[in-house]
């Protein structure tokens, strides 16, 4: 069966994310590399539901489990319906946010307990992990600050600066733990330049993954 390529971008608000996944797509399509682009929490009509409660609601009163909970039903269904089956066409997934964020945001963040977290997320998943993870690695403050030029914020952006220092701590510990899979960017390095820097990466890992046959 023929296995394409699973990369996710992680990082604090406002870290460069979006901006580089539009990049990252533009040459994946002028390259002819078979490819989709989607997102967490979102991706299908019910995850889309699930940002609408988690985020867009800044006056409801979500809970840490509970939270989690919702990213997790989220991504069970995106990965079911939408990740899976793309990689089992040989495509290259392009994801904004996955599991780590949740072991970034509800774990590091909210104290929930990472073994925990694991679990579920195993059972979400079916143990389903990225071949490549970027992460956009940037002071919180700079990246709220960022963020905060596109309008209101949502109840993630509201946490306060101290939420946001742990969440960018356990997203470096995460890729501390699994160097293979993490690719760590300096979120203030120019667009450009971490255009360039990504797009390596990605034309090494297609080249490696050939190498081997599976795609
Ligand atoms: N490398 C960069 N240097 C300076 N500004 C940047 C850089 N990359 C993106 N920006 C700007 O920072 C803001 C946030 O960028 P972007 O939406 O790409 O971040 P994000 O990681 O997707 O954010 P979020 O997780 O909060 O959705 C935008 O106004 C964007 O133009
Ligand atoms: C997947 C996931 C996301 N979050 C948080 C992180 C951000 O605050 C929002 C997503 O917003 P973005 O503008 O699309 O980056 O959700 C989280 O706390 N836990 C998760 O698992």
């Amino acid at each position: 069966m023929s296995r394409g390529l699973f990369i996710t971008f992680e990082g604090p608000e406002g870290a460069g994310k979006t901006t580089q996944i539009a990049r990252l797509v533009e040459r994946l399509q002028d390259t002819g590399i078979a490819h989709i682009v989607t997102r967490e929490p979102g991706g299908t009509p019910l995850g889309t539901r699930v940002r609408q409660v988690v985020l867009l609601e800044p006056d409801l009163q979500v809970d840490p489990l509970p939270e989690f909970l919702l990213y997790s039903a989220s991504r069970a269904q995106l990965v079911e319906r939408v990740i899976r089956p793309a990689l089992e066409r040989g495509e290259v997934v392009v994801c904004d946010r996955y599991a780590d964020s949740s072991l970034a945001y509800q774990g590091a963040g909210r104290g929930l307990d990472a073994g925990l977290l694991t679990q579920i997320t195993h059972a979400a998943t079916g143990g389903l992990q990225p071949d490549l993870t970027f992460l956009l690695d940037l002071d919180p403050a700079v990246g709220l600050a960022r963020a905060a030029t596109r309008g209101e914020p949502d109840r993630l952006e509201r946490a306060d600066l101290g939420f946001h220092q742990r969440v960018r701590a356990g997203f470096l510990a995460l890729a501390q733990q699994e160097p293979k899979r993490f690719c760590v960017l300096d979120g203030t390095d120019s667009p450009d330049e971490l255009e360039r820097q990504i797009w390596n990466m990605v034309v090494g890992k297609l080249g490696a993954i050939r190498t081997e046959g599976q795609v």
